[in-house]
C-alpha cells in the first residue's frame, strides 16, 4: 500500500512565523531599580560633558561642607581677585584664555544649544529621510570681543550658500542682529559668524603714507578682523560703488594718500576728473598732473589725451616687455573719476558722451598692462548707467540702497555670501565690502577718513615737484 500521506523533507509552515515574544511579568521594584540606574548613567554623562559646571559646583560644595562658608567666601574672593589681577596685568591673555572660553561655553549652552533643533527646522536647515529627521550638529562656539563663531557640520546636500541665505534669519532667531556664513578649509563644515558689536564702528584715522608706494599693496583701511586692508592697484582698474554719502570720497582720498609719496617723487601721475564741478577733489589740485572739472567737452579731450599716451606707451613696450614698470621718466598713470555716471550716462550732449565712452572703453580694455589705471566712483551700478562695469576687475561696494546692487558690483551670489551692503548703517560711512584673492566670502572693511585739513596738509606736503619748479 503506497504511503500517500508521507512527504519527505523539511516542513515549511504555510502560516507566517509567529514572532510574538512571550509576555514577561516584571516586578515593580526591578523597574524602579532600572529607571534609577538609567538616570544615574545619564547624570554621569551630563556631569562629564558639562564638567566646567559640575567641577566648580562640586568644588564649592566640598569647600563649604568641609570648611564652612567663611572659607568658601575667602576662596571665591581669592579666585575673583586672581582673575582681576590677571586682567589688569595682561588683558589680552586674560580675555583670550580666561574670559572668552568661559563666555563661549556659556553662550553655546544658553543661546545656541537650547533652541538649536527647532531653529534649524524653522530656518529650513533640518531635513527628513526615510521617516527620520536630521539636524546639522553644532560642533563648537568661539567668542571674541565682537561676536560669536559657531562651527556646524552641514548635512549631506547642503552648501555654505544655503547657510548664507539663512544667516540673517538665524541671527534673529538667536536674538542677534547680523549673521554671515563662511566656508572653511573642510568641505563638510560652515562657520556662522554672528556679530554682537561692530569692530568697524569707529572712524579710521588716516594711515601713514608709505615712503615708496608698493602698487601691489596700498594701505586704505582696516578689515573686520583687525588686519589692515591693502589694495592691489598694479594690473587692475578699480570701481567704487555706493549710495550718496556712503563714503566714496574717503576711498578715493585714502588711495591718493597711499600714492602721495610716489606723486611727489614723480613715480605716479594723477589725472583727476570731478564732473560735480570740482567740489570733491579741488583741495588736492597740487597733487594732480591734470585736473578736469568744468565742461564735459574738455574732460573728453583730457581722456582722449590719456588714450594717446597709452597708445604711445604700448607701441614703445611692444616686443620689449609685457608689463610696464613705473619710473620717474615713465610714471604710473592713475585716472581718478568721481561720479563716473555723470560722464557716461547723464550727459545730454550725445556727441561728447560718445567720445567719453569710447575713450574710457579703450583705457579700461587696454590700459592695465601699460600702467594706465582707472579708479572710478559711482552711485548707481546698473549696466545702462555704466556699460563697461565688467571691465573693472577690482570692485568696492559701499552702502547700497537695494539688496541686488551688491551682486551687480561684486558678482553673482555676493550678497548670499555676506555682502549685505543694503544693511550698512548710514551712521558708518566708509564701510564696505571687497573681494580678496582666494577668499570666497566678501570681506567687510572701513576706509580711512581724511578731513579737509588732512587733505590740505597732504596736498602741501606731497605736491608735485614740477609745481614747485613752476612756482620758483
Ligand atoms: N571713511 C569714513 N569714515 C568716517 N566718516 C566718513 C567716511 N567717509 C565719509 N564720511 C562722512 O560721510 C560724509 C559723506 O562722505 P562722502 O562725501 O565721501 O560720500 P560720497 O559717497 O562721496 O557722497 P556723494 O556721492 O554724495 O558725493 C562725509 O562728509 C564724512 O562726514
Amino acid at each position: 500500500m503506497p504511503l500517500i500521506n508521507v512527504i519527505p523533507g523539511e516542513k515549511i509552515p504555510v502560516a507566517p512565523m509567529n514572532v510574538r515574544l512571550p509576555a514577561w511579568r516584571i516586578p515593580g521594584w526591578l523597574l524602579v531599580v532600572w529607571w534609577l540606574l538609567r538616570g544615574l548613567v545619564r547624570l554621569t554623562v551630563l556631569a562629564v560633558r558639562y564638567w566646567w559646571i559640575s567641577g566648580p559646583t562640586a568644588f564649592v560644595w566640598w569647600v563649604w561642607a568641609s570648611y564652612g562658608w567663611p572659607t568658601l567666601l575667602a576662596v571665591v574672593l581669592g579666585i575673583g581677585g586672581g582673575c582681576a589681577a590677571w586682567w589688569r596685568w595682561h588683558p589680552a591673555s586674560w580675555l583670550r584664555f580666561g574670559w572668552y572660553p568661559v563666555l563661549a561655553r556659556w553662550r553655546r549652552l544658553w543661546v545656541y544649544r537650547r533652541g538649536w533643533a527647532s531653529i534649524m527646522a524653522t530656518c529650513g536647515l533640518a531635513t527628513a529621510f526615510a521617516g527620520d529627521r536630521y539636524v546639522p550638529p553644532l560642533l563648537s562656539v568661539r567668542c571674541d570681543r565682537y561676536g560669536d563663531r559657531v562651527t556646524v557640520r552641514m548635512l549631506p546636500g547642503q552648501i555654505p550658500d544655503d547657510w548664507g541665505r539663512a544667516a540673517e534669519r538665524l541671527a534673529y532667531a538667536f536674538r542677534l542682529r547680523e549673521g554671515r556664513a563662511l566656508s572653511t578649509s573642510r568641505p563638510d563644515r560652515v562657520v556662522l559668524h554672528f556679530r554682537r558689536r561692530d569692530p568697524l564702528a569707529a572712524t579710521v584715522a588716516p594711515l601713514p603714507v608709505p615712503q615708496v608706494p608698493d602698487f601691489t599693496n596700498l594701505p586704505l583701511g582696516v578689515r573686520e578682523d583687525g588686519d589692515p586692508y591693502a589694495l592691489r592697484l598694479a594690473g587692475t582698474h578699480v570701481l567704487i560703488a555706493g549710495a550718496t554719502n556712503s563714503g566714496k570720497g574717503s576711498v578715493i582720498w585714502s588711495l591718493i594718500r597711499s600714492l602721495a609719496a610716489g606723486i611727489r617723487s614723480g613715480l605716479v601721475e594723477l589725472w583727476a576728473f570731478d564732473p560735480k564741478g570740482g567740489m570733491e577733489l579741488a583741495a588736492g589740485a597740487p597733487l594732480f598732473t591734470r585736473f578736469a572739472y568744468d565742461d564735459p567737452d574738455s574732460m573728453a579731450g583730457v581722456l582722449e589725451e590719456a588714450v594717446k599716451r597709452m597708445r604711445l606707451r604700448a607701441a614703445r613696450l611692444r616686443g620689449v616687455s609685457r608689463q610696464h614698470t613705473p619710473t620717474v621718466d615713465d610714471p604710473l598713470l592713475v585716472i581718478v573719476v568721481d561720479e563716473l555716471a555723470a560722464l557716461t550716462a547723464y550727459l545730454t550732449d550725445r556727441k561728447v558722451r560718445d567720445r567719453i565712452r569710447e575713450a574710457l572703453g579703450l583705457l579700461l580694455s587696454q590700459g592695465r598692462a601699460v600702467g594706465v589705471h582707472v579708479v572710478a566712483a559711482l552711485q548707481d551700478p546698473r549696466k545702462d548707467v555704466l556699460p563697461f562695469r565688467d571691465l573693472f576687475p577690482t570692485r568696492i561696494a559701499l552702502r547700497m540702497t537695494e539688496p541686488e546692487q551688491a551682486d551687480m558690483v561684486l558678482g553673482d551670489g555676493a550678497r548670499d555670501r555676506g555682502a549685505i551692503c543694503d544693511q550698512i548703517p548710514e551712521a558708518t560711512p566708509g564701510v564696505g565690502f571687497v573681494v580678496l584673492d582666494g577668499v570666497r566670502e566678501p570681506v567687510r572693511v572701513r576706509f580711512s577718513y581724511l578731513t579737509d585739513q588732512h587733505i590740505n596738509d597732504l596736498a602741501q606736503t606731497y605736491r608735485r615737484h614740477t609745481d614747485e619748479q613752476e612756482q620758483a
